[in-house]
This record gives structure tokens, C-alpha cells and sequence, in this order.
């Protein structure tokens, strides 16, 4: 019973299925391409392991891969692909494939299915493939192709398993369940694993030689430097004893006979003659076909970071990089080079950047470990996880492959930290990184689009973790600004005006450039034709604050006070800056701070009161909005509050946060008419000391709230208490509509009914397969049940009821 056992796949195998086969099936070459990747690993493990324990290699002397097409009565045919790797133990063959489906799978496939809107399962379009190659593992890929397969294995020796024993693992492609047995033909292989593969009907034509040799060669023949070889029969001509059972030279005398004499000259006669007869002599012996096995190494290629780039084809780049990377999409760009560490390691190096990053990516960016940099040493794996400091967390995400000409092989992750090349490595894929997206940026607009679509944020994240690379990091970041759909921070220098000493921003995350256009803060700017960037991502104000300048100018949030054109002038007695005529201005403020001062008075204490901002000034930033909120240089801007208040830093730093949550000014247009009204009513008011009109006063107060939280709320914060804000909005729609203010709204609702006593009758039963969950016999029982239960729909009252039917 020890021998045969049988398991269960997990739950979620049928839904896998349906869906990797409504998705996969018209790419359903890659079967290959995945079982030769794993063959590959297995070899390289092998490899690996036997710098340290030798006696691994026994049992087979070869390490290679090889494919057989066999076509007999069983199924359509069989499909054999074999390695001589490290081989499974049962225990590694229940493990690694008795789960068709990956860690995270169960979530991707109930995201995968809601998100299913076409209803018919494939969701390549919605999800892209890479999703599918990493929650699909290699036998779900091989059940599209195959009806059954067997896989037999038998690992390597070790000291911990010195008499290991070739085991078969096998499973239909309807099962739920798979076998594992000891296999009856005993340990056949020497050592490694055998994927018998018995073929579906409509997947004959992957017996074919010729589409084999196509299809490894598409996807795989770079993606091992072990051979392959394909099991091949070639047609010989031999010499057919049977037929020729008259001797030889017989025959030959008789045609040299009948050889008619030419009237030449004698000599040549001669020559031509002897020709002639030896011809004729070797043409006369009777021969047949045979067949004649043999192996034909499919992958005899120079690996392509070997080959002179010139000679090495897109689609040649491509398929590799699928292949080595495991990635279904192509890589967006990549630079092949050979160079010298100065180390005096001569080495050769392709740099790939994917086209997208992984799901995960931005959930953790600063966590994250390349294990995508091979190191090769003359043409050997040696390994993929160069450590943590392998490169800076921004970049982890590029692919390499790097062959040294002279690193010793048996290299220890110390050994490895410790040698110099590896030291240079990091700087040496930096550099040539950069230098490649530098290129794109420049040359290929339409490629540089995808790479700043997919990229952009890295670059910011980059520049703020990588003071080394820094400048040119930031030389790769675009910004929307009120004037063009994207610029460099150098580009935006080139448009700078006369005497403007800082660089303008506006940063609200969440806000698209679009919106950030109309704000308060850049009517003026706008107006009179400066450039501002919009900043609507997250990581930009992080960005802009670890940058702090760009060649020598710093930046300015146009939401803060103190913002200067840069074609002011000083006036210091009235401690502000003139903008075009200092005497004109001087007089201008005078007039205006006289005039307004009345409302100025009463609004400071009325925003005092509320907390909403500690000043109220007369504002020479806007143009058509009639009052704006301004954080303080010490205040924090309205974008800054959310990413602190997202991020928790206010629990820790309450002192602080309360202090420069009202840094803020309250900033009223001189020249809106809204103002103006209310300074005019605020004029009309009874003076200190005569009765004082309470209606009129109530009423101006409510003006101010509206007025006050209507800035807050144009200049990106949230009012200060959104309950109060809109019981305000209504009462004063209701004044403005004739409906009575204090009439009370019908607040009758029908109760809950009574806490159920019962508990759900399948309360410890597993979760109900989703579809079925949420499939409307479910939701029409619920209600039905509702209705039996006697709930007093009749209480509804009358008017609700009424409300309803409106
Ligand atoms: N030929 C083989 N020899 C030894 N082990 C194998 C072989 N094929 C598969 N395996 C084992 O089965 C596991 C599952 O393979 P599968 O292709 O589904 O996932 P993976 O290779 O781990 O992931 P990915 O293909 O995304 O890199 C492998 O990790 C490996 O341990």
C-alpha cells in the first residue's frame, strides 16, 4: 500500500482548468517551452550540488535532455522528454506537482472570474499572460496537450538518500486525484526525471519531428546551455544483399564492353573510358532504405550573449529572454555588451527591461530581492541570488545575464559578496541601464511612452533611494505642468523666466493633471504665463523633497505662502513685494488694506474660531476664485495632510501635526464681487456698542462657514467637520427655495427584525464554491425566507411607502 498511493489535488483545480483552458489554449506551444525550462533547473541543480557532493552524478554519466515522439496504438501517441537532473523523491513528486495551481491562486481566480465580463472565461485580455505563468504550474500547461501523463523519477544519490528509487507520478487530465507508485520497470533512468506525455487528439502534430525542432527552437534553444537532443529516424541507402546476388564484376565487365570507342585522340579516349567504367562500376550494386535511429542535438547554437550582437535578430533577444525569465509578455528593451571589470574579469552581459512590473511590486518596493541577475562563468549557471545588495531596490526588477570569463566555479554566497568583480557588478548594470534608458528616452518615443507609463514612479523612487545615480535618475522623470502634457525638469529650466528663482509645483495625490490645472493655487501663475508642474502621485512631493533642487534651483509649492514670481520688488517698509509700478502698488495696497480691513477683522476671528486657518491676508495669487486656504511655510499643504494622515506619522508626532495642521492662511480676492458683497454687509452691521442686529449677524456667519470650508474644500483639504458643513448646504438651499428652514424630515424606517436565535444551518460546512455563493436561487431564498418569518412589512409607514414608489 506504501508502494501505490493515491492523493487529491486541492479545491481549486476544476476552476483552474476551465479557466487555463478557455485562456491558455492558443498558446498552447509553451507546454514545451516549460517542462524543457524545468529540465534545465533540474540539471543545473544537479550541477550544483555535485561541487559539493560528487557522488550525485552517479547513475547517469551525461547531463543533457532529450525528446522522443512515439507513435503506437496507445492514446494518439506519446511524447517523451527526459533529463538527467537532480530527479524527485516521491515525497518532492506529491509536493511539486500534485498542486496544478501556485500559492495565491485561489484569490487570483476569484479576481479573474468576477473580472470576467465576456462570460467566457478567457481573460488573457483582461489579465495579460504573465498572470498565468505565475499561478499555472508546468502540468496544468501539459493537461492542454495531453490527456494523461506519467512522469517518473529517480533522484539524485545523496548521503541523506544513498538508495533512491525511480517513483512514477501520474494523473489523467480530468482527475481530480494522482498516483504515485514505485515504477514496476525498476530504476530505468540512472538518474533524473521522464514526462511521458499521451497526447490528446487535436495535439498529434506535436509528434511531428519537424514542429518540435520548430517549436525548441522558437522557444528554448537558448534557454539551456545542456544539449537537446530529439529522437530521430534517418533514411539510409545500403547495399541490398538479396538483390545482388550476381557478382559485381560481371556487370562491370559487360558495361565496360558495351562502352561504344569514341574517334578522339587516343590518350583522352583512354581517361574518359576509365571514368566511365568506374562510374558505371559504382552505380551497379543494388541498394534499399532503412531507417537508422539517431539523436539530433536541437540547441548546437553559440548561446546569444556570446554571439557578436550585430548577428543576433530581435526575435532571437525575445524568445531567449521569455525562455531565461519565465515571462509570457516580450521585454520592452535591452543592451547587449562585453566589457572588462578592471578587475581583469572579461565578461559579456545582455540587460533586459521587462514590460511590466510584477503584480507585487509596489505593495513592498523597498523589501523586494532581484533574483533575476544569472551569473554565468564560462558558459555555467553558477547561481541567481547575488544577495540583498545585488542591486538598489528601485532597479530590482531588470533581468541580466552575465557570463565572466574567469570567476572560480565553486563560488559561496561569502566568496561571492567578498570577490571584486561582483563588488563592480552592481555599478557595471547600473550604468549600462541608465545609459539604455537615456538612449530610449532620446531615440524612441514610442517605446520611451510604455517605459514611463510602466517606469515613471520607479525613476522617483530611484532618485530618492540612489544619491549615486541621482541626477540621472531624475533626468529619466516626466511631469504634466499647466503648459504640456509632460516635461523634464530640465526642459522646464529652459522655459524659466527672467528673474524666476524657483521651480512651481502643485502636488494634490489623486487629482489629475487636469484638475490640478483649475486650481486656485496657478490662476495667476497660469494668467500671467509661468509653468507648474502637477504633481498628482504620491511618491512626487516625497520625490520633490528629497531632490530639493535641480542645478542649483529649488522648488516651490505654489499651494504655500511666500511665492514669488521673481519680477517683484521689495518694498521693505510694507514688507511685500510690487510686481510691476513699487509707487502705484504701495498706494494700491494702502487703499485695499484700509478698505478691507473691516471684513479682514471679522473673518480672523470667525476662521480662529473654527480652527481652519490663523490668519486672513489679501491675496495677490488669485484672479478669479474669491478666497483660497494657504498653508504657512511650516503648515502643512493639503496634500502633505493626506500622506500623513495615510501613513500614520500623526498618531506618533501629535504635537506637531496639531501645530502644523493650522499653519494656515485664509487668502480673499480684493476684486471678487463675493467679497465685496460681504464686505459691504459686514460694513452695514450695528456698530460696537449699538444694538446688535442677531439675525443678520447669524446669517453673515453662515455665509463665512460656507465661504471658509468652500476654500478649504477648492484648495484641496477637507472641511473641518463635514456633518455641520452640510446641515449648513441645506438649510440655506432651503432658504434659497422658499421651503420652511425648521421643518423636520420624516425620519421613520422600518426596524431590524429580531436577533435570529439560530445559526446558519451550514455555519461549520467549507466554504460554498463562489459561483454557486453568489448565483441568484441563493439571493431569491434569502429574501422568501424573510417574508416567511413574518417581518413587519406592513409597518412600513404610509409615507415611506410613498417615498419608495417616487
Ligand atoms: N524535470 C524536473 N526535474 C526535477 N524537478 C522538477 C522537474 N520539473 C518540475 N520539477 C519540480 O516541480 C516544481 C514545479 O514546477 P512548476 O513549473 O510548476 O513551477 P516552478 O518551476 O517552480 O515555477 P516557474 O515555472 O514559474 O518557475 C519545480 O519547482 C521543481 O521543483
Amino acid at each position: 500500500q506504501e508502494e501505490h498511493q493515491k492523493h487529491a489535488y486541492q479545491s481549486d483545480v476544476a476552476r483552474l482548468r476551465k479557466i487555463v483552458i478557455n485562456s491558455l489554449y492558443s498558446h498552447r506551444d509553451v507546454f514545451l517551452r516549460e517542462i524543457i525550462s524545468n529540465a534545465n533547473d533540474a540539471l543545473e541543480k544537479l550541477r550544483l550540488s555535485s561541487l559539493t557532493e560528487p557522488d550525485v552524478l552517479t547513475g547517469a554519466e551525461q547531463m543533457n535532455i532529450t525528446i522522443k515522439a512515439v507513435k503506437d496504438g496507445e492514446s494518439a501517441g506519446r511524447l517523451i522528454i527526459t533529463d538527467t537532473g537532480i530527479g524527485m523523491t516521491p515525497e518532492e513528486l506529491k509536493n511539486n506537482l500534485g498542486t496544478l495551481a501556485k500559492s495565491g491562486t485561489s484569490e487570483f481566480l476569484s479576481r479573474a472570474e468576477s473580472d470576467d465580463s465576456s462570460g467566457n472565461g478567457n481573460l488573457i485580455g483582461a489579465f495579460g499572460l504573465g498572470f498565468y505563468s505565475r499561478h499555472v504550474s508546468f502540468l496544468c500547461n501539459i493537461f492542454l496537450v495531453a490527456d494523461r501523463v506519467e512522469v517518473a523519477s529517480l533522484a539524485a544519490r545523496t548521503s541523506k538518500n544513498p538508495a533512491p528509487a525511480q517513483y512514477v507520478f501520474s494523473s489523467g487530465a480530468d482527475e481530480n486525484s494522482f498516483d504515485i507508485y514505485v515504477d514496476p520497470r525498476g530504476n530505468t533512468l540512472g538518474r533524473g526525471t521522464e514526462i511521458t506525455l499521451f497526447l490528446k487528439g487535436d495535439a498529434v502534430n506535436y509528434l511531428n519531428e519537424q514542429t518540435i525542432t520548430d517549436l525548441v527552437n522558437k522557444h528554448s534553444s537558448f534557454s539551456t546551455t545542456f544539449p537537446i537532443y530529439l529522437a530521430s529516424k534517418r533514411t539510409e541507402f545500403v547495399l541490398d544483399e538479396e538483390a545482388n546476388e550476381e557478382p559485381a564484376h560481371e556487370e562491370k565487365k559487360s558495361q565496360v564492353e558495351e562502352t561504344p570507342k569514341a574517334d578522339v585522340d587516343e590518350d583522352e579516349a583512354v581517361i574518359e573510358d576509365v571514368i566511365e567504367k568506374e562510374e558505371k562500376v559504382k552505380k551497379s550494386p543494388k541498394t534499399k532504405q532503412i531507417q537508422v535511429d539517431e539523436w539530433l542535438r536541437l540547441n548546437s547554437q553559440t548561446p546569444i550573449w556570446m554571439r557578436d550582437p550585430k548577428t543576433v535578430s530581435d526575435e532571437e533577444y525575445e524568445t531567449f529572454y521569455q525562455a531565461t525569465f519565465k515571462d509570457y509578455e516580450k521585454p520592452r528593451a535591452w543592451t547587449h555588451f562585453q566589457g572588462d571589470s578592471g578587475s581583469g574579469v572579461s565578461f559579456r552581459a545582455i540587460i533586459f527591461v521587462p514590460s511590466r512590473l510584477d503584480d507585487d511590486y509596489w505593495q513592498n518596493p523597498l523589501q523586494s530581492v532581484t533574483k533575476d541577475i544569472r551569473l554565468m562563468v564560462k558558459r555555467v549557471f553558477i547561481t541567481s541570488d547575488l544577495g540583498e545588495d545585488a542591486l538598489p531596490k528601485w532597479a530590482n526588477w531588470v533581468k541580466v545575464v552575465v557570463d565572466a570569463e574567469d570567476l572560480p566555479l565553486n563560488v559561496s554566497r561569502e566568496t561571492l559578496q567578498n570577490n571584486a568583480f561582483l563588488k563592480q557588478l552592481r555599478g557595471i548594470i547600473l550604468r549600462r541601464l541608465l545609459q539604455l534608458l537615456a538612449r530610449l528616452q532620446e531615440e524612441d518615443a514610442e517605446k520611451w511612452a510604455h517605459i514611463e507609463e510602466t517606469f515613471g514612479n520607479v525613476f522617483k523612487l530611484g532618485a530618492v533611494e540612489d544619491r549615486k545615480n541621482r541626477d540621472k535618475l531624475v533626468n529619466l522623470v516626466r511631469f504634466a505642468t499647466n503648459q504640456r502634457n509632460s516635461t523634464s525638469l530640465d526642459q522646464y529650466l529652459e522655459n524659466k523666466k527672467q528673474g524666476q528663482d524657483k521651480i512651481f509645483y502643485l502636488a494634490d495625490m489623486g487629482k489629475s493633471a487636469h484638475e490640478l490645472a483649475g486650481s486656485v493655487f496657478i490662476e495667476k501663475l497660469h494668467a500671467r504665463g509661468y509653468e507648474v508642474l502637477l504633481l498628482s502621485d504620491p511618491l512626487d512631493e516625497v520625490f520633490i523633497t528629497n531632490v530639493r533642487r535641480w542645478k542649483t534651483i529649488g522648488f516651490q509649492d505654489v499651494a504655500k505662502t511666500g511665492l514669488k514670481f521673481g519680477d517683484e520688488v521689495w518694498l521693505s517698509n510694507l514688507m511685500l513685494y510690487a510686481e510691476t509700478d513699487p509707487e502705484e502698488e504701495k498706494a494700491e495696497r494702502a487703499t485695499l488694506t484700509e478698505k478691507f480691513e473691516p471684513l479682514i477683522d471679522w473673518l480672523r476671528k470667525e476662521v480662529r474660531e473654527k480652527g481652519a486657518a490663523r490668519d486672513v491676508i489679501i491675496s495677490n495669487r488669485l484672479v478669479i476664485s474669491s478666497c483660497a486656504i494657504v498653508a504657512d511655510e511650516s503648515g502643512y499643504t493639503a496634500n502633505l495632510e493626506k500622506l500623513i494622515s495615510s501613513s500614520h506619522a500623526q498618531v506618533n508626532h501629535k504635537h506637531m501635526w496639531d501645530f502644523a495642521k493650522k499653519q494656515k492662511v485664509l487668502e480673499i480676492n480684493p476684486r471678487s464681487p463675493l467679497i465685496e458683497g460681504l464686505l459691504r454687509r459686514i460694513k452695514q452691521l450695528p456698530a460696537e456698542g449699538e444694538e446688535p442686529d442677531v439675525e443678520a449677524e447669524a446669517e453673515l456667519r453662515e455665509v463665512a462657514t460656507v465661504l471658509v470650508d468652500g476654500a478649504l474644500v477648492r484648495s484641496g483639504f477637507s472641511v473641518t467637520d463635514s456633518n455641520d458643513f452640510f446641515t449648513l448646504v441645506d438649510r440655506i438651499l432651503r432658504r434659497s427655495l422658499g421651503v420652511s428652514e425648521t421643518a423636520p424630515t420624516d425620519t421613520t424606517v422600518k426596524p431590524a427584525p429580531p436577533v435570529d436565535p439560530e445559526l446558519p444551518a451550514n455555519a461549520n460546512e467549507p466554504e460554498p464554491d463562489p459561483i454557486v455563493k453568489s448565483g441568484r436561487g441563493k439571493i431569491s431564498w434569502e429574501v422568501e425566507e424573510v417574508d416567511e418569518l413574518g417581518n413587519p412589512i406592513k409597518q412600513v409607514p404610509v409615507e415611506m411607502k410613498k417615498h419608495d414608489e417616487l
